[in-house]
């Protein structure tokens, strides 16, 4: 059964109404809402599988809430694609660091591993082997900056006579990276009380829409009330994906449909959330190229428009990176936080990756909290970035 969830408890300011307005003038005025259009929460009803695709969102579409049991329908719907998120982890239960030290084994094998291929028969740290740590830390993707940092530690314990053993320099960079990432281990949560909204950005296919899964399933569980918002309006599957990300951790998600505009379909579901009172609302947006200008002047609108309805909302935003883009995602998060100013960074992907070596030279260039980072495809498989465990397991011995 698929249910619609507004039902019209709270009406909106004539401030928030002239904003829903101003985003259907200045963005394809034909899928925005309509001019004092107001999101409702109608008791749950029956609809047709007709009905239940999603709509075109003609102007009188009221946002649609989907936490019931839309994932079978939708991929009934789409043509035989299975858009449904994964439904469940059949490996046998792992405890959280096997899972950590697993997802990281290919960055562990390249550098790790490395370091000890490179000190292997060494009797003594000269000039050659510290040449060849750096270009290894170079390779595994640690960038010049954090690279740099390691080896000054590195060279002057050398150099004082404290790090004399090949055999200790693994001891060494662990504790030197441990330096690095220390000061980016910030958690964030929703609050009780008030309706905080986080944005997440990114560039195609980084992982935004799992990751918002993710983070509503994590938050729900710990009793939390969230609100999703289907802001990526523009690629076909993402509305369904968001969905069904929606059906199989039961919060609802307020969409439109492909081709609506994202400002206003995150606006409705700001007014919505507030409306129940909701914790927090996550608001997945398009994929866009940090290079996209016109692209982030959208994300520029939507911050704009949130802010309308509470000057401190998008309370978070945060910016999803594939770790497998390596040294690219430095760009990328430098030019997203200078457009649109980020409070936080997810990193996906590690498990698909030799490149984890990303995350130092992320928390080296950018003084932005690293928050959550994904190793697969199961709710499980994202945590809170906490750099004592991600070092741990990116130098736990292979056979443990
Ligand atoms: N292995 C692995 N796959 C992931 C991880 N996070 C996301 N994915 C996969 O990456 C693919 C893209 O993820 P999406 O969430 O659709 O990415 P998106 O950023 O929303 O994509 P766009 O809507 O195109 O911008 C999907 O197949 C996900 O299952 C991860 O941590 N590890």
């Amino acid at each position: 059964m698929v249910f619609n969830w507004f039902k019209r408890n709270k009406s909106p300011s004539p401030e928030e109404l002239s904003e829903a307005s101003e985003t259907a003038a200045t963005h394809r005025e034909s899928e925005a809402p309509a001019e004092g259009h107001i999101p409702e929460v109608l008791e749950p009803e029956t609809k047709s599988a007709e009905t239940d695709k999603v709509a075109a969102s003609p102007s009188d579409q009221l946002p649609e809430l989907l936490p019931e049991d839309a994932a079978e329908k939708i991929s009934q719907s789409s043509g035989g694609d299975d858009l449904s998120p994964p439904v469940a982890d059949s490996a046998p239960p792992k405890s959280m660091f096997a899972r950590l030290r697993e997802g990281l084994s290919r960055s562990r094998e390249q550098f790790t591993e490395g370091v000890g291929r490179l000190v292997l028969g060494k009797k003594v740290i000269d000039d050659e082997l510290l040449e060849d740590l750096e270009a290894l830390l170079l390779q595994a993707d640690l960038g010049s900056a954090a690279t740099l940092e390691i080896m000054s530690a590195v060279t002057e314990k050398v150099r004082r006579k404290e790090l004399t053993d090949p055999a200790v320099l693994k001891k060494a960079l662990r504790s030197a990276l441990l330096d690095i990432l220390q000061p980016r281990a910030e958690t964030w949560a929703p609050e009780k009380g008030r309706t905080q909204v986080l944005m997440m950005v990114g560039i195609n296919g980084a992982g935004k829409t799992t990751t918002t899964g993710k983070l509503a399933a994590r938050w729900k569980a710990e009793g939390f009330s969230l609100v999703l918002a289907a802001g990526d309006t523009f690629r076909a599957a993402a509305v369904e994906q968001l969905q069904g990300w929606g059906q199989r951790v039961q919060v609802p998600v307020v969409a439109q449909g492909t081709g609506a505009d994202s400002a206003s379909v995150i606006f409705d579901a700001f007014t919505a959330a507030r409306a129940r009172d909701t914790d927090l609302l996550i608001a997945d947006t398009a994929g866009r190229l940090h290079t996209q200008n016109h692209l982030m002047e959208e994300l520029k609108k939507v911050k704009r428009v949130l802010g309308k309805q509470d000057p401190d909302a998008p309370h978070q935003v945060w910016l999803v990176l594939d770790a497998g883009t390596g040294q690219n995602a430095l760009n990328q998060a430098q030019q997203f936080h200078e457009a649109i100013g980020l409070t936080g960074i997810c990193i996906t992907k590690l498990d698909g990756t030799a490149k984890g070596g990303v995350v130092a030279a992320i928390a080296k260039a950018l003084p932005i909290p690293i928050r959550y980072i994904g190793m697969g495809e199961q709710v499980a498989d994202l945590r809170p970035f906490d750099p004592e465990s991600f070092v741990d397991a990116l130098f736990a011995e292979s056979k443990s």
